[in-house]
């Protein structure tokens, strides 16, 4: 059976300047997988280009069964693909309630807000809040949930964990591991083990390839896998 997300022989960068070269993987249709390596590796690259952000140059990504490489980033977000980015994908200035609504708007399905707060409650206390006044991990909520309200069948997270107190980490950890249970989860994270938590399978880019694929436990317990992490 071909995976959800099928990406095959992928080359793309910026420019002149080419990041990835010949990447090819795949993401079944629910559960974590989660995409490693160091500093500069490609892997916020290759997330942008699975969204459309940057077009591939050469090779596939087929989703759900159809070769979604040439579409614009809005198509793909409509055929379900989720994304979010590194940085905040928040509006500062708007309070919480108002991100939601802007964000549920597209799907005009009031019920998603509620989704949202069920799935991170803390975000009901603070919905008058502007977002710019949330706590780093309030903000990464927020922007999840954003995320979220599309209704996404594939969500790509790109260091969820950046700029979060520890005591909040975990909370948005178990969240993940749910939606993981219901949904595909593509995870870029520099917290080797809280990745190999939300994720049942990695992959592990070093400039721009695959070096390592495999199991979340085989991954972890792969002595090459230092090798590729280490700056
Ligand atoms: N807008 C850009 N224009 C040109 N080169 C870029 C651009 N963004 C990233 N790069 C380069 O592409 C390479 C891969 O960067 P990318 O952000 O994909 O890595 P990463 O694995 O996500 O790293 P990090 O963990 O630091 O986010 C790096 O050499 C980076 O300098």
């Amino acid at each position: 059976m071909p995976e959800f997300l099928d990406i095959k022989h992928l080359d793309a960068g910026y420019g002149r300047s080419q990041v990835l070269f010949d990447v090819t993987l795949g993401i079944p249709w629910r559960g974590g997988v989660a995409v490693l390596g160091r500093n500069g590796a490609g892997k916020t690259t290759l997330m942008k280009t699975i969204v459309g952000e940057l077009p591939a140059w050469k090779g596939e990504v087929a989703f759900d069964g159809r070769d979604i490489s040439r579409r614009a980033t809005q198509e793909r977000v409509r055929a379900g693909i989720g994304y979010v980015p590194q940085e905040h994908s928040v509006f500062a200035r708007l309070s919480v309630r108002d991100n939601l609504a802007v964000g549920s708007l597209a799907k005009k399905d009031a019920s998603a807000v509620d989704r949202v707060l069920t799935i991170f409650p803390k975000l009901g206390q603070r919905l008058d809040q502007p977002a710019g006044t949330l706590s780093g991990g309030e903000r990464k909520m927020l922007a999840i949930g954003r995320a979220m309200l599309g209704d996404p069948k594939l969500l790509l997270l790109d260091e969820p964990t950046e700029g979060v107190w520890i005591g909040v980490i975990e909370e948005i950890t178990e969240r993940l591991i749910a939606l993981a249970k219901d949904i595909a989860v593509i995870i870029v994270e520099q917290h080797l083990d809280l990745a190999l938590r939300v994720a049942d399978y990695a992959y592990v880019l070093d400039r721009g390839r695959v070096a390592l694929q495999g199991e979340a436990g085989e991954v972890r317990s792969n002595p090459e896998l230092m090798r590729y992490l280490a700056p």
